[in-house]
């Protein structure tokens, strides 16, 4: 697509978006996309993006439409006979589109602004991709608000069986990028499991409008190192947790993290700090150290095995969120006390079902491209714990999400959105 009208933005001649941030029931996908950005949403504020989805979606009569929590799920009930609007007497698969409506903490990307194509201020790689598109800026933008909107639209435009050949359901949820605990899919799939039963899932996360089958593992927990108190003036009388910490940050540095073809697909692992803290005054020798630490580990491997590798059998069998410090008896971290905070583990790639093989083919015949791996966790493991086979597939490049600087071209917002629904509206 190369028309560099369609892709110039009417939202926002100046660069930035109106403020406000409703979405409405009149709006075209920019709009929608727009609206979305502009509701603050970081984990644990996603109340008032969930209300505006909610009211969006309550608009459209040919959605049921249920709320638990912060979590809004729509479904369309063509051609299940569950509906008086069902007047068709063939059934047809149920297809979920998901999206989590929360972003990571706020880095100076929040309010969202309009990049024009050509002005030099889109990052080279996404301008060389779109040259002749404009770009949302901003948080979310690509860890998922264009998804997100493209689910909308969709949930608005397909309102008849006309219009697609499978029952939708489609689910916005909240606190997905926080522990494990909080996820509201995972909520609603404790409380209500028959809002989601379904033939296969598409996860909006960010994959370049390309397939990312499965995804990684992922645990996050504090190795503690201890010291004694003392006063810094006399150093002598205590023993510095903080300085203790210096040979677990050598052994994160040193650490190889290695790739796992798993049927077909490579998982590149990773194990990281990624916050630590420590010490009691400004002058006091620190008596403990908390390293945080992230393990993504590919899916061959449980997580009982994936924590196995790095503290041992017996702490791997014991430690667990909300138990405490546990010492390492074995693995990396061999000594050192464990504090488990996250643990999720990882999916398969699953790419072996007949709706699978139609929309790779659609994502093929679009990009030329096959399937890889996703590398962060996403809720498409959920998915396939409930023998429900999912995927990745989303609009904006991944190697973006959580950047200070997260982008994506609404070139590429459209090209997914008219994917999604040319598959809908031909696949059975
Ligand atoms: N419970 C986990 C949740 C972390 C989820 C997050 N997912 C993504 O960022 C998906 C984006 C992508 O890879 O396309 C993650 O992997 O960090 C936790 O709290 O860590």
């Amino acid at each position: 697509m190369t028309d560099e009208k369609k892709y110039t933005s009417t939202l926002a001649p100046d660069g930035q978006l109106a403020p406000g941030g409703k979405i409405s029931p009149d709006q075209n996908l920019d709009e929608i996309f727009a609206a979305l950005m502009h509701t603050y949403s970081v984990s644990d504020s996603e109340s008032a993006l969930a209300d505006s989805v909610e009211a969006f979606l309550r608009a459209c009569a040919h959605l049921q439409v249920h709320r638990y929590g912060d979590t809004v799920v729509a479904a369309t009930h063509f051609y299940d006979g569950t509906s008086h609007t069902n007047t068709s007497h063939t059934s047809a698969p149920r297809v979920i589109l998901a999206g989590h409506i929360d972003v990571v903490p706020v880095i100076e990307n929040f309010p969202p602004r309009i990049l024009s194509a050509g002005d030099g201020t889109i990052r080279p790689d996404v301008a060389e991709r779109y040259p002749h598109s404009d770009v949302m800026w901003g948080r979310g933008a690509t860890d998922m608000k264009a998804s997100d909107a493209a689910f909308l639209y969709l949930a608005r435009e397909l309102d008849s069986a006309e219009k697609t050949r499978v029952d939708i359901t489609y689910v916005f949820y909240d606190h997905e990028e926080v522990q494990a605990e909080k996820n509201g899919l995972g909520k609603v799939v404790a409380a209500h499991p028959d809002w989601v039963a379904a033939d296969f899932a598409i996860i909006g996360e960010p994959t370049n409008t390309l397939i990312e089958g499965g995804c990684n593992g992922t645990m996050r927990f504090d190795v503690l190192t201890h010291g004694v108190a003392a006063h810094s003036a006399r150093a002598w009388m205590g023993r510095n947790a903080i300085h203790a910490a210096a040979d677990v940050l050598r052994t994160l540095a040193e650490y190889e993290p290695a790739t796992i073809r798993v049927n077909g697909l490579e998982y590149r692992e990773g194990l990281n700090a990624t916050m630590i803290s420590g010490g009691e005054g400004t002058n006091i020798i620190p008596q403990e150290c908390r390293v945080h630490v992230n393990y993504r580990f590919a899916p061959d491997k449980t997580i009982h095995e994936a924590k196995a590798l790095l503290m041992g059998e017996e702490c791997a069998r014991v430690s667990g969120v909300g138990v405490g410090p546990v010492r390492a008896d074995g693995g990396l971290f061999a000594g050192y006390d464990i504090d488990m905070k996250d643990e999720s583990a990882g999916a398969r790639p699953g790419l072996d079902s007949p709706l699978v093989d139609s929309l790779v083919a659609r994502v093929r015949e679009r990009s030329g491209q096959e399937p890889t791996a996703k590398f962060g966790w996403t809720d498409v493991a959920r998915f396939s714990e409930l023998g429900i086979p999912a995927v990745n597939l989303g609009a904006g490049d991944p190697l973006l999400a959580h950047k200070a600087d997260e982008q994506v071209a609404l070139q590429e917002l459209h090209e997914y959105t008219d994917l999604l629904c040319g598959w809908l509206s031909e696949n059975r």
